[in-house]
C-alpha cells in the first residue's frame, strides 16, 4: 500500500453531521430469501399443471401445445432439486420464466383457446418482479406483456364488435394497474430493504460500520487470501485515557470525540478499507491488500492523524490519542475471532508501552 498523504487541517470543528452513505455497503444486495421458496412452488405447479393441460389439450387433439407442456413439466421437475441448491438461482430463474412466458405466449396464439386463457397474462408482471426484482422484472413484464397484447388484438380485433372492444379493455387496464401495483411494491420493498440493511450494519453513533459488517468484509478479504493470497491487515484501535474525556466534559463530549475520531479515520483510509466501531472506543480497521510493513505505516499515521488534528467540542480543545495493535491475516491466523485477539493483545501491549504507539 502506498502511504497516502493526508493534508494537515488548521483547526477541525467537531459537527454534528448526518450520517453519509458509505462506500464499504456499495457490494450488491444479497439475495432477497422469498424467491428460491417462490420458484419452488412455481416449478411445482408446472409440473403439476403441466400434466393436466396436457391430458386436456389431448382431448382436444392440440398435440404440439400437448408436447411442450409435457416438456416444461418435465423441465420443471428437473430443475426442482437444482433451483433448492443452486449458487446461481437468478440464473435459474431468468431461465425457467423465459420458457415458461415464451410457452405461455405461444399458448395464447394457438387458434383453438377460448379468450379467458388470457388472464394468465396477468401472471407476468407479479411473478418478473417477485422473482427478478424490480429492473429486470419491469423488463420481462413490459416485453411479454407487450406481446401478449399484440397476440390479443391479432385475434380478438376490433373486427369484432363492441363487446370486444370492453374485453379488450378491461384485460388491458388490469394488465396495466398489476404491472403499476407489482412496480411501485417493488420499488418501495428495496428501499426498505436496503434501509434496514444500512441500520442493521452501522453503529448509530459514528456511522461506521459496525461488528457485523465487519465479519462480511473480512470473509470476502479471506476468500481473497485464499484464492490469490492477497494479504489483508486488522488494526485494533482503542482511545487512550477516553474515561477521562468523558469525566472531564461530559459524555456528549465523549460521544462527540468517537464521531471526531471517526472522520479522521474516514479522511484517511482508502475506500477499500474499512473502520469500524466494534466497541466502545474500541475501531477495527480492515486493510485489504495490505501486509504487516504497510499496515504499521498506515497505523502510525492514523497515530499521528488522532494526535495533531484538533478536536474542539463546545470551546474545549480536547487532546487525544491512540495505540494501536496489529494482526496479519495467514501470519498470525486465518479466522476473524483470532486475528481480533491477537490484535487485541498487541494493543494491549501498546498500552502497557506508554500508549500512543502501535504495535505489530
Ligand atoms: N461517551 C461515550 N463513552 C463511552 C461509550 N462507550 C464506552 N464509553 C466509555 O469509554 C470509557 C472507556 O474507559 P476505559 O476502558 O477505562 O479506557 P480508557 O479510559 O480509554 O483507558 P485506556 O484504554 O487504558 O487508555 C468508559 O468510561 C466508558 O463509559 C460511548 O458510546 N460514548
Amino acid at each position: 500500500m502506498k502511504a497516502k498523504k493526508t493534508k494537515s487541517r488548521p483547526g477541525y470543528w467537531l459537527q454534528d453531521r448526518p450520517v453519509s452513505k458509505l462506500s464499504v455497503y456499495d457490494e450488491s444486495m444479497p439475495e432477497a430469501p422469498y424467491r428460491r421458496p417462490i420458484m419452488q412452488f412455481l416449478l411445482t405447479f408446472t409440473a403439476v399443471f403441466g400434466v393436466l393441460f396436457a391430458v386436456l389439450n389431448y382431448r382436444q387433439a392440440d398435440y404440439g401445445l400437448m408436447a411442450i407442456e409435457i416438456v416444461m413439466s418435465v423441465f420443471a421437475l428437473g430443475l426442482l432439486p437444482i433451483v433448492s441448491r443452486t449458487q446461481r438461482l437468478q440464473l435459474w430463474i431468468v431461465v425457467f420464466l423465459l420458457a415458461f412466458f415464451a410457452v405461455m405466449m405461444y399458448a395464447l396464439t394457438t387458434a383453438k383457446v377460448v379468450p379467458t386463457v388470457f388472464a394468465w397474462v396477468l401472471l407476468i408482471p407479479i411473478l418478473s418482479y417477485l422473482l427478478l426484482g424490480r429492473w429486470l422484472g419491469a423488463w420481462f413484464a413490459g416485453v411479454f406483456l407487450s406481446a401478449s397484447g399484440v397476440i390479443f388484438f391479432s385475434q380478438y380485433g376490433f373486427e369484432q364488435g363492441y363487446t370486444e372492444l370492453r374485453s379488450v379493455a378491461n384485460v388491458v387496464l388490469v394488465s396495466i394497474c398489476i404491472f403499476g401495483f407489482s412496480h411501485v411494491y417493488e420499488a418501495s420493498r428495496e428501499h426498505a430493504e436496503s434501509r434496514l440493511r444500512m441500520m442493521a450494519l452501522t453503529d448509530p453513533l459514528t456511522g461506521l460500520p459496525n461488528r457485523a459488517r465487519l465479519r462480511e468484509v473480512f470473509e470476502a478479504g479471506l476468500s481473497r487470501y485464499e484464492r490469490h493470497s492477497t494479504p489483508m491487515a486488522l488494526l485494533m484501535l482503542d482511545l487512550d485515557h477516553f474515561k477521562d474525556v468523558n469525566d472531564r466534559y461530559g459524555h456528549d463530549a465523549g460521544d462527540a470525540v468517537l464521531r471526531f475520531v471517526a472522520q479522521v479515520m474516514r479522511a484517511r483510509l482508502r475506500p477499500s478499507d474499512m473502520a469500524c466501531r466494534i466497541g466502545g472506543e474500541e475501531f477495527c480497521v480492515v486493510l485489504v491488500d495490505t501486509d504487516r510493513a504497510q499496515a504499521i505505516k498506515a497505523a502510525e499515521d492514523l497515530c499521528r492523524q488522532v494526535r495533531m488534528q484538533r478536536c474542539v467540542h463546545r470551546g474545549h480543545e480536547i487532546s487525544l490519542s491512540t495505540s494501536i495493535g496489529i494482526a496479519e491475516i495467514g501470519v498470525d491466523g486465518i479466522d476473524l475471532d483470532r486475528l481480533l485477539r491477537v490484535a487485541d493483545t498487541r494493543l494491549y501491549e501498546a498500552k502497557t508501552r506508554g500508549r500512543d504507539c502501535v504495535v505489530a
